[in-house]
């Protein structure tokens, strides 16, 4: 299935927006997104929690970074600082070497729940963005229709969300993401809640899509071997206030094939590795008080 997926995607021809240049012109050695010292804490009337202390970590452009870590460990915070929806309370959360301040445009967000609108059809759920961003009618159908084909939905563009199924409903979630062409993928457990089955689709389908179109992702993820399978970088947080306790650079190959990779002596052993590390974390998971 990966094959001929991956067959489909490299048959449709890219068209290069003046957002895809000015990425491609980034010198691929610097940091696309930087940490440095950030800690955030929130006050909250009964209580204070320290989310992160101290992070300091470098994305480059085009990788595959997961985030990985027990319940509460500041995951979410992270995405939220990058996409500019909250401010460090110390340190400096930078984009392409400048401090975010305010809604960071150059970043899509995706998050477990799809938030299609059940009144639009596949098509045009995938058109909002488009037409907030006030793109033509004519750019607006192309567009549409290069993002339909590209994650697989052809002959459901006029199909309402409660007429398809789970999958198919995250790939026109994926194709919304995709269609104002964000630079940086910032996935918050996006394939969280699909059977194993449509999870190893979904995830073959987004490697194939960054791979095509050369995004950054950093994806948040609470399953291991998704934390490794999908990823160049894995970054293994311990329990709140969050702190680096592993970086695992996988090595693995790009067009790597999924199914056989959970099989992989290479795989397992990093997988293995990563079990080993959260264990002891896992026990101190945050639990409601
Ligand atoms: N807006 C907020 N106000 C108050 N506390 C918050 C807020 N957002 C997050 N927190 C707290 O900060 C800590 C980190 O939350 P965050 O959602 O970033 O963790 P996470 O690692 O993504 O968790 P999970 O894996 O369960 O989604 C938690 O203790 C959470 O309760």
């Amino acid at each position: 299935m990966a094959a001929s997926k991956s067959g489909r995607l490299m048959s449709i021809p890219l068209k290069i927006t003046p957002e895809e240049s000015a990425s491609s012109s980034l010198d691929r050695s610097s940091p696309l997104i930087s940490f440095e010292d950030v800690s955030k804490v929130f006050n909250l009337r009964e209580a204070t929690f320290h989310a992160v202390n101290g992070l300091n970590l470098a994305i480059r452009p085009g990788e595959f970074v997961t985030l990985v870590g027990p319940s509460g460990c500041g995951k979410s915070t992270l995405l939220n600082m990058v996409a500019g929806l909250m401010k460090p309370t110390s340190g400096i959360v930078s984009y392409r070497g400048v401090p975010v301040v305010g809604i960071n445009q150059r970043v899509g967000y995706m998050t477990q729940a799809d938030h299609l609108l059940p009144w639009r059809t596949i098509a045009g759920n995938i058109s909002v963005p488009l037409e907030i961003s006030r793109i033509g009618k004519g750019a607006r159908r192309a567009r549409i229709e290069e993002l339909i084909e590209l994650v697989g939905l052809t002959g459901f563009e006029a199909s309402y969300p409660t007429q398809v199924s789970g999958g198919m409903r995250k790939r026109a979630a994926l194709a919304r993401l995709l269609a104002s062409d964000p630079e940086t993928l910032l996935m918050d457990e996006p394939f969280g809640a699909l059977d194993a089955q449509l999870r190893l689709a979904m995830q073959t389908e987004l490697l194939n899509v960054q791979a095509r179109l050369g995004k950054t992702v950093v994806f948040v993820t609470h399953d291991l071997d998704e934390a490794i399978s999908l990823a160049d970088r894995c970054v293994v947080f311990s329990s709140r206030p969050g702190r680096i306790v592993q970086v695992i650079e996988t090595g693995l190959p790009r067009g790597r094939d999924l199914l056989a990779l959970r099989f992989d002596p290479s795989f397992l052993k990093l997988a293995r590795g990563l079990w080993e590390t959260l264990t002891p974390e896992l026990k101190s998971v945050e639990r409601p008080t």
